[in-house]
């Protein structure tokens, strides 16, 4: 498998199933799009999450109370045209319904209930796995084990939290620097070291965790000796 990134902005995630792991990926996917979770019961933290919608953390979650069974779960599909649907019930013979659906409709699908290995043979390009995440924004890390082992993601994306912490400031900081060295017309190959020293400048990072400003005098400096030498 191989890790892509989504913008969701602006799109419909249709999750089936609100219980523990339904809300999980409500949650997640709530960051940028609109959620919609069909289920007979909700988990409270859900309701919560619903209720929330006023504030401007995303477009907000919605939850319809129903059970859909195969056909209705093609309704859904066809009536809110998500990009992305979630199967998220314990409910197998649905979750292999919803999958189907979502294939049929070309539109990405995430199966809670199954591994992928589980799921080699028949797997489709549309099938995605949700990586665990860490975000400084701009910055994501996604972690995922092929399926094999969820909890070891989980357990490696604590251990990655601490080891990103101000790579968000950092991107922010090196990615004004790489726009204004363009600007000034720095040669490409230059720019490139200049950029490169100050990601791995352990002076910058450190300058960055006091403020921005002392990160950019930090990054200056750094510059300064890349284009006089
Ligand atoms: C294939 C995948 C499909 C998908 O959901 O996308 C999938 C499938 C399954 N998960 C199961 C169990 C658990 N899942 C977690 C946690 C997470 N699961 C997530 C992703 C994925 N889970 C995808 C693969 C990701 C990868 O490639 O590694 C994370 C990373 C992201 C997220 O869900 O948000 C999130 C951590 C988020 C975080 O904290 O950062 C825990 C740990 C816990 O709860 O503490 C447990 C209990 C321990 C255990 O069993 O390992 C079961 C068995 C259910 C059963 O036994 O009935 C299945 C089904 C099966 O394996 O058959
Ligand atoms: N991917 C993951 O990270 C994990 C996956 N799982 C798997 O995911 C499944 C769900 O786990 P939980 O959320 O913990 O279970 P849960 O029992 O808390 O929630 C299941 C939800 O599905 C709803 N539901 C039942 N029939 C439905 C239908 N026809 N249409 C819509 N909704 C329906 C129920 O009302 C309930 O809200 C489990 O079967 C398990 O195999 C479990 C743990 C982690």
């Amino acid at each position: 498998m191989i890790p892509l990134y989504h913008d969701f902005t602006g799109e419909t995630v249709l999750v089936i199933g609100g219980g523990s792991v339904g809300t999980r990926k409500a949650s997640r996917f709530a960051d940028e799009a609109r959620v919609v979770v069909v289920s007979p019961a909700f988990d409270d933290l859900l309701i919560d999450l619903a209720a929330d919608d006023g504030d401007a953390a995303g477009p907000g979650v919605d939850l319809v109370r129903a059970a859909p069974d195969a056909e209705a779960v093609r309704d859904w599909i066809e009536r809110l045209a998500p990009v992305l649907v979630v199967a998220a019930t314990d409910d197998g013979a649905v979750n292999a319904a919803a999958e189907a659906a979502a294939l049929d409709a070309g539109v990405l699908v995430n199966r809670a209930d199954r591994s992928t290995a589980e799921r080699s043979a028949d797997r489709d390009a549309r099938s995605a796995v949700v990586p665990a995440t860490v975000e400084d924004d701009p910055v994501s890390v996604a972690v995922s084990t092929g399926g094999a082992s969820p909890a070891l993601a989980k357990a490696l994306r604590e251990r990655v939290e601490t080891e990103i912490e101000g790579a968000g400031a950092m991107a922010e900081l090196s990615g004004d620097l790489r726009t204004e060295l363009k600007d000034r017309g720095v040669p490409a190959e230059t720019r490139r070291e200049a950029i490169r020293r100050v990601v791995r400048s352990e002076g910058v990072w450190k300058a960055l965790q006091k403020g921005r400003s002392y990160g950019r005098n930090e990054a200056d400096s750094v510059i300064e000796e890349v284009l006089t030498r």
